[in-house]
């Protein structure tokens, strides 16, 4: 069985008391990609799981884990995959897939026991299901993309969107990354929140010395972050989910709840920033 780390749901009221290592042990998540390691969270928002897989030379197998009650993760859950390593094989309920870096790979509800294999280093993300949609490999080249920002802005970049509805159909999870044009490093910028939705980010391909200031909090409070390579931070209902980086970075982002509907969001004026 595997363990999960609890992290609970934290009103904003609650939010805007923390300082710099409450914020990070409520909202930060550090310690993933651990090599021969399954590492999974799972966030009292919207029940979502996230984690990682590194097989590191010896397949590793994902089935029962603490904290859903149930035989298997995936009894009424479905989940998304993140391939950001080498070439790696995602085995379940009798298929197998080949996951290059930046191949995301859907499973649905009642998948059984995932089996991962490879170079590859998996992120995952997991929500409460209500019904079997099909599970599917998904490459760059089928995925949506979504030109937004501009060189002036430094926010210049292409949203690439895998688990959306016009690409895959999936109960409530919402999957994909985004990625810059050279000298861009503004993500999610201007800002918005969705109280429909609560979100996830895994920041990954930074340099070492790298770092991207996450911000979040309610518009008029922010606070921020600070991420290093292959960390992610959930980012509550409430809360605004933008960074700056000092170098070039990708991330994932991963939305659950009460709609699949990307364009739901409630724009954050820049006057209206504290
Ligand atoms: O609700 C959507 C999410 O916050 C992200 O997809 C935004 C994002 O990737 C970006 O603007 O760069
Ligand atoms: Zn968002």
């Amino acid at each position: 069985m595997t363990p999960v780390a609890i992290r609970h749901a934290i009103d904003p009221a609650t939010g805007k008391t923390l300082d710099t290592q409450a914020l990070r042990d409520h909202f930060h998540v550090g310690d993933l990609f651990q090599p021969g390691e399954i590492k999974l969270v799972y966030s009292h928002y919207d029940r979502m799981i996230l984690g990682s897989v590194v097989p590191d030379g010896a397949p590793l197998t994902l089935d029962k884990v603490d904290n859903t009650g149930t035989e298997s993760l995936l009894e009424r859950r479905e989940i998304g995959v993140l391939n950001i390593g080498g070439a790696g094989t995602v085995s379940a309920a009798g298929q197998s897939y080949a996951m290059e870096a930046g191949d995301v790979l859907y499973l649905g509800m009642g998948s059984g026991a995932v089996e991962f294999a490879g170079e590859g280093r998996f992120y995952l993300v997991s929500t409460p299901a209500h019904r079997v949609c099909p599970s599917r490999l998904i490459k760059p080249s089928e995925a949506k993309r979504l030109e937004l920002g501009s060189k002036e802005t430094a926010n210049e970049r292409v949203i690439i969107q895998f688990l959306h509805p016009d690409v895959q159909e999936t109960c409530q999870l919402t999957m994909g990354y985004t990625q810059f044009l050279p000298g861009s490093v503004w993500n999610t910028m201007p800002c918005h929140v969705h109280d429909r939705r609560m979100e996830a980010y895994l920041y990954f391909d930074l340099g070492a010395d790298a770092r991207v200031f996450h911000f979040m909090g309610r518009p008029e409070e922010t606070r921020h972050l600070v991420m290093a390579n292959e960390e992610a931070v959930i980012s509550p209902p409430w809360s605004i989910h933008s960074g700056a980086g000092t170098g070039s970075y990708t991330f994932c982002w991963a939305m659950a709840g009460d709609n699949a509907d990307f364009t739901d969001m409630d724009m954050v004026a820049m006057e209206d920033l504290r």
